[in-house]
């Protein structure tokens, strides 16, 4: 059996969706009640929704698993996740390791999850430089610990410093021939 939905989980800054775009398979658009970023497309990005909306989704159980972060809500829909179990079409998500817990629970053989990682500071330049301010910096690496203690729920782990990212690549690239191989809708 194929996997059905490839997990990205990690710290903030790790390089989750700069691997998920080089993976380049379908993404599943999740909730959030976070403001939208400079050229982030609403459907695209996320289905970008005030913090009321995410909370009705979540007490109608419309919500396979929501998480909050830094003041907004995150959160996957049923549906979402159902039209991939039940389909054939292989598709990638980010989440946090909350998320991820959830998923594993209910469909440990259909999802591949990839850890990825680097170092705090690492991480730390890369927040600086999205522009992301001092305060933000701070509350983002503040579960930088959590996410790299529960790595041990990932499938596979990939280092994405600087000095490796050629190989975090080459990684990438060898996990997308094997996925191929093993779905022939991809
Ligand atoms: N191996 C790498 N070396 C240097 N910079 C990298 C590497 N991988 C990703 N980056 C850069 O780090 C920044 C953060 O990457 P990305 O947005 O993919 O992280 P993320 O884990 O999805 O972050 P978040 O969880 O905060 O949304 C981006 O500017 C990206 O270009
Ligand atoms: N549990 C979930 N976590 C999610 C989901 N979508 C995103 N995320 C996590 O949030 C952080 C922050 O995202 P950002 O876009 O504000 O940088 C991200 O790293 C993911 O780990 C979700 O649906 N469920």
């Amino acid at each position: 059996m194929s996997f059905k939905l490839i997990v990205f989980q990690g710290p903030s800054a790790s390089g989750k969706s700069t691997l998920q775009a080089l993976l380049d398979i379908p993404k599943v658009v999740t909730w959030t009640s976070r403001a939208p970023r400079e050229g982030e497309v609403n459907g695209v990005d996320y289905h970008f929704v005030t913090k009321e909306i995410m909370c009705e989704m979540f007490e109608e159980g419309n919500m396979l698993e929501m998480t909050k972060y830094q003041g907004n809500y995150y959160g996957t829909s049923i549906l979402s996740i159902n039209e991939i179990m039940i389909g054939q079409q292989m598709k990638s998500v980010v989440m946090d390791a909350n998320g991820v817990k959830i998923l594993k629970e209910r469909f440990h053989d259909k999802i591949l999850v990839i850890g990825v990682t680097a170092d705090k500071e690492q991480c730390r330049l890369r927040l600086l430089s999205r522009d992301t301010d001092d305060k933000e910096v701070t509350r983002r690496l503040a579960s930088y610990e959590e996410e790299m203690s529960t790595l041990s729920q990932c499938d596979i782990v990939i280092y994405n410093t600087e000095e490796n990212r050629e190989k975090a690549k080459r990684m990438i690239n060898y996990i997308k021939r094997g996925l191929v191989e093993d779905n022939e809708l991809l």
